[in-house]
């Protein structure tokens, strides 16, 4: 039987604990905070204890991903070890400078392409690799032997195994994870000017576009700093796009502002939008080419839509979801459902967080947008706790 050792058991070294696991792996769990630990053990992550290891998991966070590596490259002469960062190039130049000698061929990145917006042991679930990418990334002193350990960890943990490079990685996690963060972060922090009334409209658009905006920002500022390079790239391309759209918007600002009765004869406001910010589809001065230069944008934001693959797993949430802590006992979700029903709000879907060995769960209650302030105000009035 494989044993594997998790150092940093938060959201994903729990999820890759629980996989394992299920997968009838024997694992052992680490991490600084005791109780980040004992959660996890509690969830059925693995054990705590120092038995030998064959394989090596640091599921910490980035900024010090490197130096756990080294120490656990020392630490088990015999083990292969792998991070799970979302970051590889700095990572593996990490581990280079720090691996004492003979060891850093026992180094292999990984990273799992997929995760939550959300941290720490109870949010892990072990299904969460399942059908999803897990990218292996060999250094070029990777000895095949500590490549073929950690292919097979991804595998037992369910992930479908891709092997790039530090290279290739970072440049594809720039587009296809780190910027999205960041327009899912920009995106929503507008929502701050407007009032309340306002942002009450949302539909579900909004909460396609800004779900990973709640992700946690010391994790991704350490991410968005590990790859600053590649994501400034993307950016660059998209504040070109933008200076378009910006430009298009302004000649058709002016346009509506010059046909209007009260604008005068001589056209005084045109060009007041102007901003000559130019562009990739920049149009010519008025507005002229200005529908086609959003049209032609729009039209090649549905063509990268086409290529996003299929999502694997649950469908995207149509409600909001109200998250209740409930205690693990007999009629505690009755009394939940009596409550939710005495607010006179409808439960359109319900998830529980499984939290095996641990006295609470956590329900995750969907309904109406319209309802769901409403049902956090009664149930808080009503003495239970709310996430
Ligand atoms: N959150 C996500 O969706 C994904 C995260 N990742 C990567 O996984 C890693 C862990 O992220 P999460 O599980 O989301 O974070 P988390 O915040 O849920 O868990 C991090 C854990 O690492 C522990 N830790 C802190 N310093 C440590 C150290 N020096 N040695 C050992 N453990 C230490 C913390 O106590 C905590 O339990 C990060 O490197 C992240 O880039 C990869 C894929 C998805
Ligand atoms: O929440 C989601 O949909 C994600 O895609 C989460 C995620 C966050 C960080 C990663 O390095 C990989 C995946």
């Amino acid at each position: 039987m494989t044993r594997a050792r998790i150092v940093g058991t938060g959201l994903i070294g729990t999820s890759i604990g629980l996989a394992l696991r299920a997968a009838g792996w024997q694992v052992s769990l680490q991490d600084p905070s005791p109780t980040a630990a004992a959660l996890a053990r509690d969830l059925g992550a693995g054990t705590i204890d120092d038995e030998t290891p064959d394989v090596v998991v640091v599921a910490a966070p980035p900024d010090v991903a490197a130096r756990v590596v080294a120490e656990q490259l020392e630490r088990w002469p015999g083990a292969a070890v792998t991070d799970v960062a979302s970051v590889k190039g700095a990572i593996a130049s990490g581990v280079a400078a720090l691996a004492g000698p003979g060891s850093v061929e026992r180094y292999v990145g990984s990273h799992p392409m997929a995760g939550r917006e959300r941290s720490g042991a109870v949010a892990g679930r072990p299904d969460l690799f399942e059908g999803r990418a897990w990218v292996v990334v060999p250094t070029p002193r990777s000895a095949p032997e500590a490549v073929d350990a950690v292919r097979a960890l991804a595998a037992a943990a369910r992930g479908e195994v891709v092997v790039m490079t530090a290279d290739e990685h970072d440049a594809a996690v720039a587009a296809v994870s780190h910027v999205p963060q960041v327009m899912a972060t920009l995106t929503a922090a507008r929502l701050r000017d407007r009032d309340e009334h306002a942002v009450g409209l949302a539909g579900q658009g909004l909460r396609d576009v800004t779900r990973i905006a709640a992700s946690d920002p010391q994790l991704w500022t350490q991410i968005l700093a590990g790859n600053a390079a590649g994501v400034r790239e993307v950016l660059l391309d998209v504040q070109e796009d933008l200076a378009a759209a910006l430009d298009a918007l302004a000649a058709l600002a002016d346009e509506a502002s010059t046909s209007g009765a009260d604008d005068g004869p001589h056209g005084e406001r045109r060009g007041e939008h102007a901003n000559a910010l130019g562009g990739r589809y920049a149009p010519a001065p008025g507005a002229p080419g200005a529908r086609a230069v959003l049209a032609r944008l729009l039209d090649d934001g549905n063509r990268g839509r086409a290529l996003v693959p299929g999502k694997h797993g649950g469908a995207p949430t149509a409600y909001d979801v109200v998250t209740v802590v409930i205690p693990d006992e007999p009629g505690s979700l009755g009394r939940l459902f009596a409550e939710v029903g005495d607010a006179g709000i409808n439960i359109e879907d319900l998830h529980l967080e499984h939290a095996v060995g641990h006295p609470v769960a956590l329900a995750e209650v969907s309904v109406l947008p319209a309802a769901s302030d409403r049902l956090r105000d009664h149930l808080r009035s009503t003495g239970w706790r709310i996430h």
